[in-house]
């Protein structure tokens, strides 16, 4: 029961249940104070001796930390510091990001954390997550079952390394995007952290330099591959689907080849998500909307190259299609010829060899580029595009000339170069409004100061904000409807409901000026997950999928319902109970599954 004096499926306030003393509560750090135990808790949970005297609030101690994690000499230090401390202190890490989000979101996520991920067996001090291995199928499911019970968990993040943050094959330091997104989960959607699962499926790697390292901790082969890894992914589901019935399936950084096809076969039949595919396809539907907006366009008038037609490429191409049909009532067919897809050979058409069926729905007809450049500076000529969009991770590709040879078609240019990590994007925003005259609408993948320049009417200096367009501004909302709805599937009306929350809120829209950020920034991401998670239940109501009973119809209860269940970072009063008589939800506070179990295991 909360303040609103409903029955919540969440608890996340009030006394916590806990039948953890001394230094075993120390050393848990969910349930772990620090100097900030009370002194009764000191008291009841055998605690004396164990902390210095002094008793201090989450606010002096995030001053502590702030301190130390500055005193750091660059950003993969304060990386490594940060994931230290969420392995001491889970409220004070979530606390300590949450007051200077601006400020650590780069170093939590990308580009730092990709930074992280490349040294993760030079780095590894402790394993977090769950790591699953290929040769061991049929322990998959035993080694699951350790993690908690049925009802314990809510959101699960799988990934296969393969295709990591555009830096490629990192193999089993792949978990640490799993556990990255997770905590973005909590951060920006306070999807509570003791309910998620970090999961990587180890399958070997392609990466010559990791097989190569003799520190390397996963498993040092190629990458397995057919019937064997399909088996694994396909064990994995089937297995986390039985023993943890309310969880999401969130897809990250699988390769190009096996995102979409993994998708596509469990989105019929489970709550599941792609994030490169479909996150990145709802974040950049978004800010084109937002773009168009201040252009005077409609999704009609939208003509689009992609250069990069790889996972979050065709994702993003998927979503912007879907939503020109819709819009003008025409078929996806028809939508897809405002769409050209650029890769490695030039424009795709149907004659380009090994095309995946998804891409081949954008494929142009052979005959329209006979004795023509197939270039990405001949495909802006021929097609003349208001929105140029960069997954290719091939950085500087959006070069002067192909910048202003499309400023000289289009009055207000919308340029996406979203690979990341930074070093990757296609160009700088600095780049690309100087050479468009400040009249680029620019988002990036990763984050970028603001730009200054002469602009402005006669000249006048004026600075142009750059929204970063990643998939983290809708991912962690999408999970929270999904996941406080108990939506039995995800769907496109859900998917497009959660565009139109983010394209609401995009400062460009709603200041109406032109200079302001086209989405929404970190700083606003909670409201901003609130809506998203409103929409996407409203919609998962109305297509017959929510399967929670208590959803209020009215949008102020309903986002009031979401807020009362998002977890914040607060330390909630302990109490002892023995471990006997704890309740169902403080034993799997407590994990006591795995390590409740005999020598067998
Ligand atoms: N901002 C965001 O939210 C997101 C950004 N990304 C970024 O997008 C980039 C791509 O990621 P994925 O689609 O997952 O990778 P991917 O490997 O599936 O796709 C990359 C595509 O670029 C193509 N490509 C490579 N070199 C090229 C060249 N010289 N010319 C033309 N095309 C070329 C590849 O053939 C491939 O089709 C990465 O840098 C990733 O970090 C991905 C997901 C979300
Ligand atoms: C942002 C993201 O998901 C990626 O770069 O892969
Ligand atoms: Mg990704």
């Amino acid at each position: 029961m909360t303040k609103s004096g409903r029955n919540l499926p969440l608890s996340t306030q009030g006394p916590l249940e806990c039948a953890l003393r001394g230094t075993v509560l120390l050393n848990h750090p969910y349930f772990n104070k620090g100097s900030a135990f009370s002194s009764e808790e000191r008291r009841d949970f055998g605690l004396s001796g164990l902390l210095p005297p002094s008793i201090q609030t989450l606010e002096q101690q995030v001053k502590r930390a702030y301190d130390q994690y500055s005193s750091r000499a660059d950003d993969l230090a304060k990386n490594t510091f940060l994931t230290s401390m969420k392995e001491q202190n889970e409220v004070l890490y979530f606390k300590l990001i949450q007051d200077n989000i601006q400020e650590m979101f780069s170093v939590v996520y990308t580009p730092t954390e990709g930074d992280a991920i490349q040294n993760y067996s030079r780095l590894f001090r402790r394993p977090e997550g769950v790591f699953l291995n290929i040769h061991d199928v049929d322990r998959v499911r035993h080694d699951l079952s350790k993690w908690a019970t049925a009802d314990d968990i809510d959101y699960i993040v799988v990934t296969d390394g393969e295709e990591i943050l555009g830096i490629g094959d990192q193999g089993c330091g792949g978990i640490l995007i799993s556990i990255a997104k997770l905590v973005l989960t909590t951060v920006c959607a306070g999807i509570h952290p003791n309910r998620v699962l970090p999961v990587i499926l180890d399958c070997g790697t392609d990466n010559e330099e990791l097989l190569k390292d003799p520190l390397y901790l996963g498993l040092r082969e190629k990458r397995v591959r057919g019937e064997q890894y399909d088996n694994l992914v396909d064990t994995f589901v089937k297995s986390a689907r039985e023993l943890f019935p309310k969880a999401y399936i969130h897809f990250e950084d699988f390769g190009l080849y096996n995102a979409r096809r993994i998708l596509d076969k469990y989105r019929p039949e489970i709550p599941c998500f792609n994030d490169d595919v479909q996150g990145t396809g709802c974040v950049t539907l978004a800010a084109i909307m937002a773009a168009l907006r201040v252009s005077n366009l409609a999704l009609g008038d939208l003509r689009m190259v992609i250069f990069g037609a790889g996972t979050a490429g065709v994702g993003i191409a998927d979503q912007v299609r879907d939503a020109i049909s819709t819009e003008g009532g025409i078929s996806k067919e028809e939508a897809a010829k405002q769409i050209w897809l650029v890769d490695k050979p030039g424009i795709l058409t149907a004659e380009v060899e090994h095309l995946s069926g998804a891409q081949k729905g954008y494929a142009k007809a052979e005959d329209e580029w006979k004795g023509k450049e197939r270039n990405l500076l001949s495909v802006i000529q021929e097609a003349k595009p208001n929105v140029l969009v960069g997954t290719s991770t091939v950085p500087k590709a959006f070069t002067e000339d192909i910048v202003r040879a499309m400023a000289s078609h289009v009055e207000r240019p919308i340029i996406l170069p979203l690979s990341n990590p930074t070093r990757l994007h296609e160009a700088v925003p600095a780049d690309l409004l100087a050479w468009t005259n400040g009249k680029a609408l620019v988002a990036t993948g990763s984050p970028f100061d603001p730009v200054r320049g002469p602009w402005g009417a006669d000249g006048e200096q004026i600075e142009i904000s750059i929204a970063e367009c990643n998939n983290s501004v809708v991912f962690p909302g999408i999970g929270l409807g999904s996941v406080l709805c108990q939506a039995q599937r995800v769907t496109d009306k859900m998917l497009v409901a959660a565009v139109n929350g983010v394209a609401e809120l995009g400062p460009a829209i709603q200041d109406k000026d032109a200079t302001a950020p086209l989405l929404p920034g970190v700083g606003a991401v909670r409201d901003v997950s609130v809506r998203v998670a409103r929409k996407v239940i409203q919609a998962a109501v109305e297509e017959g999928q929510a399967t929670e009973k208590e959803i209020p119809t009215d949008d102020e209860e309903l986002d009031e319902w979401i807020r009362e269940q998002m977890w914040d970072a607060k330390y909630r009063p302990l109490k002892y109970v023995d471990i006997e008589d704890a309740s169902p939800q403080a034993k799997g506070d407590m994990r006591v599954v795995g390590s409740l179990e005999g020598k067998k295991n």
